[in-house]
């Protein structure tokens, strides 16, 4: 297996742009996909590793190297079922590219002004990054084709579906359709060839269907599959949680999980904290909630920020950034944000309520312990880890002894800070807890078997229960 970035095709003014951004070895899904991406055969890949393994990299830098050598319009689409994910990866393609010319991209997102969004296919950009829904209004609109100029221009040389799997199973199946249709339609008459990449950290059977949408069209060479889950063999299960992630549960009435959530607010030591909440109208519930509790004072230095589909896109991305830069620490939202964001100070995930399936309970706590996997690569040294602080209560943030601090309270009965918010030193590099009711045990169950990992009872915490 190839060890190094140079060694897997690419070139060196890429390798300085990558060392810029401080990597410098390819993770494991890396050296795996990126020689079939840029192999003159033009395979379709299909990328499967766990959450954090470094698959944006896997299809941006091939992307980038291919355009750089060879620079043309409409050279690559990569669909994403989130604005935000969106976002990250235009900003990830600015990030590389800040030293080039050669790489225009496009962001095409709903939220954003229709009528400019659309002038800006006018600078034939070379990468359009979307989600499905702007997109297909974008392609349907009758005066696309006049900004875009010829439709031969339009046919796109490759097409890069992250996380593949939502885009076909939660309402984008239409919209995944009807840009493929229009996209065949672009290249009809033509022996124009489309590579295809699938990448996603959960595998399932609605990623089959897809595969069999885009293998229509095929030249009739099977796509490659490079499934770097635990399970090789079975591609319908689905198996991506991190070792390096602390997985617990807390079982807790149904009518006092806020009290639980301060607490754990409270109580245990984090860098950043996600708080998954089931819909938007929890989530802004609790979030106001911690807002009048006070925890946006600059004593807690907290700042709770929310991010639900109700705001305008705008407030969205302004949340995200709050949060991205570290002047929030808490983030409250719904599954909107399960997928894809890359938010690597997050060290503590909680599921206010039980995840309705494994795949969803996958995607949230992959918000954190996001290191890519290097261990099986021979020679390459281990990236360093970012140095955890020592706890200032002394734990060590394992299975130790019940925390016995009370909910501090000054004499006006408002919650007080903690000393400081630090991470404990621990074998783990992330912790998830979520909050089981007794009706949501047969879940967590299947959750546990899913991810072939028995979680433990969150001891930390005064009101915690064994199950
Ligand atoms: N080779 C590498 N060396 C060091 N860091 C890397 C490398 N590749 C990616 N990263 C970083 O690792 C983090 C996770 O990468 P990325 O977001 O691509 O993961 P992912 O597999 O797409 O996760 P998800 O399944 O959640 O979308 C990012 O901060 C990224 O910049």
């Amino acid at each position: 297996m190839s060890d190094s970035f140079s060694s897997l095709g690419l070139s060196n003014w890429l390798l300085k742009a990558l060392k810029t951004l401080g990597i410098q070895n390819p993770s494991r899904i890396q050296c795996e996909t990126i020689p079939l991406i840029l192999s003159s055969r033009r395979l379709d890949v299909f990328g499967c590793s766990r959450t954090g393994s470094g698959k944006t990299l896997a299809f941006l830098l091939p992307i980038i190297e291919l355009l750089v050598r060879d620079p043309r319009p409409y050279f690559a689409l990569i669909l994403s079922p989130t604005r935000e994910l969106a976002h990250q990866i235009n900003q990830m393609i600015v990030a590389l590219t800040a030293s080039t010319h050669a790489v225009k991209s496009l962001l095409v997102i709903g939220g954003e002004d229709h009528e400019e969004a659309q002038g800006l296919w006018f600078g034939k950009p070379n990468v359009v990054v979307a989600t499905p829904g702007r997109l297909v209004d974008h392609f349907y609109n009758r005066n696309f084709l006049d900004v875009c100029g010829h439709k031969a221009s339009l046919r796109f040389d490759c097409l890069v579906l992250d996380e593949a799997d939502q885009l076909i199973s939660s309402g984008f199946a239409q919209q995944i359709k009807d840009i493929l249709t229009f996209l065949d339609d672009m290249s009809a008459n033509t022996n124009h060839r489309r590579q295809t990449l699938l990448f996603s950290a959960t595998l399932t059977t609605a990623l089959e269907e897809l595969q069999k949408l885009i293998a229509k069209k095929a030249s009739g060479e099977q796509p490659v599959v490079v499934n770097l889950l635990p399970t090789i063999d079975d591609v319908k299960r689905e198996l991506a949680t991190n070792e390096d992630l602390d997985q617990r549960y807390v079982l807790c009435p149904e009518s006092v999980k806020f009290v639980y959530l301060i607490e754990c607010i409270l109580d245990l030591s984090f860098r950043q904290l996600i708080i998954f909440c089931a819909t938007k109208k929890e989530a802004k519930l609790i979030h106001k909630v911690l807002i009048s509790l006070g925890l946006d004072r600059s004593d807690f230095n907290l700042n709770p920020v929310i991010l639900n589909a109700d705001m305008k896109q705008n407030l969205r991305f302004a949340a995200l950034e709050k949060f991205r830069s570290l002047k929030s620490k808490i983030l409250v939202t719904t599954d909107l944000a399960n997928r894809g964001l890359d938010l690597p100070q997050v060290d503590l995930i909680i599921n206010y309520n039980c995840p309705k399936s494994a795949t969803v309970y996958v995607h949230r706590v992959g918000r954190t312990c996001r290191k890519p996997d290097f261990k099986t690569l021979p020679k390459v040294p281990q990236i360093s880890e970012t140095p955890v602080e020592e706890a200032d209560d002394g734990t060590d943030g394992t299975d130790g002894p019940k925390s016995n601090k009370k909910f501090k309270r000054d004499s006006s009965n408002h919650l007080k800070p903690k000393k400081s918010q630090t991470v404990l030193s621990s074998k783990y590099l992330g912790k998830s807890i979520t909050f089981v009711t007794q009706y949501d045990i047969e879940l967590l169950k299947s959750i546990e078997n899913f991810i072939e990992t028995k979680m433990k009872a969150e001891v930390k915490l005064l009101f915690s229960q064994n199950l």
